[in-house]
């Protein structure tokens, strides 16, 4: 299980920069280890921070990426509540990675069957063998320290036996989402957070200062857990932190 580095920047755009330099590298020893580059994506403030610099990278090859939701939640896909849209919108639109190495949820399901059929998604992709592992892992974390759609106090947290889990009381609109579950999110070889401003600073202070639980400290990582944060988010957080090295 990794422990926790977090990297500090000044502003949300050398986090951008960070990111580039990290997926660029890590892309790479994914596809020339395995063919592909299997990553999971958050919505939320994530997709712009994420794309900012990537969109314009033209020395990854984002053909061998398979692209997939941390979470979603179950409207349709042009639909302004959807974290495929804002992908789109920011990343995908931008960059040649194949429409069907995109992985979306449907969302003329309901909300536990759309859970049950992106599982089978990830199945073609991971097999079904045993949990997937994700090359990576992209994560944003709200200011009550919700991950994916794993919200605070909520019975998602105790997941064990599913890949994907489906709600319909999501305390953030809309209600009805699907989540990976911490058995596939604490599989992945690495995972990073992204956390900007100061409406987060008190969670992370909590998580990592206080050692309280939320949800998202409670993601672990294979390999590497990294947190790339601002420093308006670090405000008043003693934790050690680093500088990311570009
Ligand atoms: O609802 C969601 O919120 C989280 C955090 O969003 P942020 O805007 O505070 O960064 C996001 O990671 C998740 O994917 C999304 O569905």
């Amino acid at each position: 299980m990794a422990t926790p580095t977090i990297y500090v920047s000044p502003t949300s755009a050398h986090i951008s920069a960070s990111l580039n330099h990290l997926i660029t590298r890590l892309s790479a020893t994914s596809i020339s280890r395995s063919n592909k580059f299997t990553v999971a994506i958050s919505g939320g403030s994530l997709p712009k921070i994420l794309a900012a610099d990537l969109k314009s990278n033209t020395t990854i090859d984002f053909t061998k990426w398979h692209v997939f939701f941390a979470d979603e939640r179950v409207v349709p896909i042009d639909h302004d509540d959807s974290n495929f849209k804002a992908a789109k919108e920011t990343l995908f639109a931008h960059v040649p990675i194949p429409r069907e190495q995109i992985y979306t949820v449907e969302p003329s399901l309901s909300h536990d069957k759309a859970a049950e059929e992106y599982t089978q998604q990830l199945k073609k992709v991971f097999g079904a063998d045993g949990i997937p592992q994700f090359d990576l892992i992209l994560l944003g974390m709200g200011p009550d320290g919700h991950t994916c759609s794993l919200f605070p106090g909520h019975p998602l947290l105790e997941v064990e036996d599913r890949w994907v889990a489906s709600l319909d009381d999501s305390p953030k609109p809309p209600p009805q989402r699907i989540t990976l579950t911490y058995p596939v999110v604490n599989n992945a070889e690495t995972v990073a957070f992204v956390a900007t401003g100061e409406g987060k600073a008190e969670v992370l202070h909590k998580i990592f200062d206080l050692k309280e639980d939320f949800p998202s400290g409670r993601v672990t990582a294979k390999k590497n857990l990294l947190w790339f944060v601002d420093e308006p988010a670090m405000k008043g957080v003693q934790f050690q932190t680093k500088s990311y090295q570009l």
